[in-house]
């Protein structure tokens, strides 16, 4: 694999992406970045609609700009999330559902707030036994 940032930059860049989030009904911001195994990495952070439904988290904008820049399920390396919360940040269930998809079931998810407590899982453990469409016959 080409040369990797360490955790503790990724989670760096996923604070700069932090403060580009859209959040004005919540006022909650995350921040994310995505890293592939070639060595690039995707910021995302939280884009919030009038129409709530709509708001798309920070995690699956780095993962859907990640795609709309060619990028493959399983290219992907490591991801970091970081938000102001009093422990570190875990993605939501249409976020987990979207990694499991997208990116191999050990890649390392680091979480972060951002008075500095990290705390790192897998995609996996994040949904063990998740759906995956897999036809009959
Ligand atoms: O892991 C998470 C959890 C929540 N949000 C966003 C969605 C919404 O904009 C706001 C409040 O839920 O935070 C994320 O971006 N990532
Ligand atoms: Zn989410």
């Amino acid at each position: 694999m080409p040369e990797q940032i360490d955790g503790s930059t990724l989670l760096e860049l996923a604070r700069s992406a932090r403060d580009l989030a859209y959040a004005p009904y919540s006022h909650f911001h995350v921040g994310a970045a995505l890293q592939t195994k070639d060595g690039l990495v995707f910021p995302g952070c939280n884009v919030e609609n009038a129409a709530y439904g709509l708001c798309n988290c920070a995690e699956r904008t780095a993962l859907f700009s990640a795609m709309a820049a060619g990028c493959k399920p399983g290219d992907f390396s490591a991801i970091a999330v970081i938000a102001d919360t009093p422990e570190p940040v875990t993605p939501c269930g249409s976020c987990r559902q979207v990694l499991a998809e997208l990116c191999p079931a050990d890649m390392p998810v680091l979480l972060a707030n951002t008075a500095g407590s990290t705390r790192q899982t897998t995609v996996e453990a994040l949904l063990p036994d998740g759906f995956r469409l897999v036809l009959a016959g």
